[in-house]
C-alpha cells in the first residue's frame, strides 16, 4: 500500500508465563492506511489488544519489523519511542474514566491533553465537532459514559494526534452510550486521522473501512471496504 502510516512485517510476540511461552501474535503483516476506521476483529484471546498495544509502541515485538510513516521503529531507542507517540498517537481505552483527569473539567481535560503534546488547543471548536458543544466547564462525572468517550476522541485530536488507537470503546457502556461513540467514529473516518480500533463488537465493526480478522494470534485476513 503507498500510502500507509504503519507497516507491519511478520510481527510476533511473546509472553513469558509460569507455564512457558505465550505466543500473543504470529508473523502478522499488514499495512494500514493513513485515512479511515481499520478494525481488528477477532474473539477473545485472539492478539486485538496486543496488536494495538504494538501499535501504540507500548510493545515492543520480539520479531519482526514494524515501520511507522517510514520510520523503522525497532531501531528507536526508549525516546524516540515517546516522543513518537506523544507527536502522533492518542490512545482511547476501553474504560472512560482511564481515559480523562477527574480533578479537571472537561475543556480543561483538552487543554491538558493539548500540553502534553506540546501544543495549544481550541476546546469550544473541538467540543463542537463532537456534539459536546456548551460543556466546557462541566466536571467530567457530568457527562454520560458514550459522552465521556467522545471527549476522550476529542483529547486524542487536542494532542494532534495523527493516529488514534481504541482499544474495545464500547465494550463497557449501555446501548444508548456506545451508540454516541459508534456516531463519533462514523464522523471521525472521513477526517484527517488513521483510526485504528480493536473490537468484536459487530456494529463497530460494520464502521471500518478495513477489517482484519485475527483469531489465535494469527491474522486471517483483511477486507478492505
Ligand atoms: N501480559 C500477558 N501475559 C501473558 N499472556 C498474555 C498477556 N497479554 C496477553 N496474553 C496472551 O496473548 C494472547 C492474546 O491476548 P490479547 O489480550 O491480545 O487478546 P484480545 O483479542 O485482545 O482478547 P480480549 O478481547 O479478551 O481482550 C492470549 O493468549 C493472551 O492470554
Amino acid at each position: 500500500m503507498a500510502d500507509a502510516i504503519f507497516r507491519l512485517d511478520r510481527i510476533g510476540v511473546d509472553y513469558p508465563t509460569p507455564a512457558g511461552t505465550v505466543t500473543g501474535l504470529h508473523d502478522v503483516s499488514i499495512d494500514v492506511p493513513r485515512t479511515g476506521i481499520t478494525v481488528f476483529a477477532g474473539p477473545s484471546g485472539s492478539g486485538k489488544s496486543t496488536l494495538l498495544r504494538v501499535l501504540g509502541l507500548f510493545e515492543r515485538p520480539a520479531r519482526g519489523v514494524l515501520w511507522f510513516d517510514g520510520v523503522d521503529t525497532g531501531a528507536l531507542r526508549h525516546s524516540g519511542r515517546r516522543a513518537l507517540r506523544r507527536e502522533h498517537l492518542g490512545l482511547v481505552f476501553q474504560n472512560p474514566a482511564e481515559n480523562l483527569l477527574d480533578y479537571l473539567n472537561v475543556g480543561d481535560n483538552l487543554r491538558a491533553a493539548a500540553q502534553s503534546a506540546r501544543r495549544s488547543c481550541a476546546p469550544e471548536e473541538i467540543l463542537a465537532r463532537l456534539g459536546l458543544g456548551g460543556t466546557g466547564d462541566w466536571h467530567v462525572s457530568a457527562l454520560s459514559g458514550g459522552q465521556q468517550q467522545r471527549l476522550a476522541f476529542g483529547c486524542a485530536m487536542a494532542r494532534g494526534s495523527s493516529v488514534i488507537l481504541a482499544d474495545e470503546p464500547t465494550s463497557q457502556l449501555d446501548e444508548a452510550s456506545a451508540d454516541l461513540v459508534l456516531d463519533t467514529l462514523r464522523s471521525l473516518a472521513g477526517q484527517e486521522f488513521a483510526v485504528l480500533v480493536a473490537s468484536h463488537d459487530d456494529r463497530l465493526i460494520d464502521l471500518g473501512t478495513r477489517v482484519a480478522r485475527l483469531r489465535d494470534g494469527r491474522l486471517e485476513g483483511v477486507e478492505q471496504r
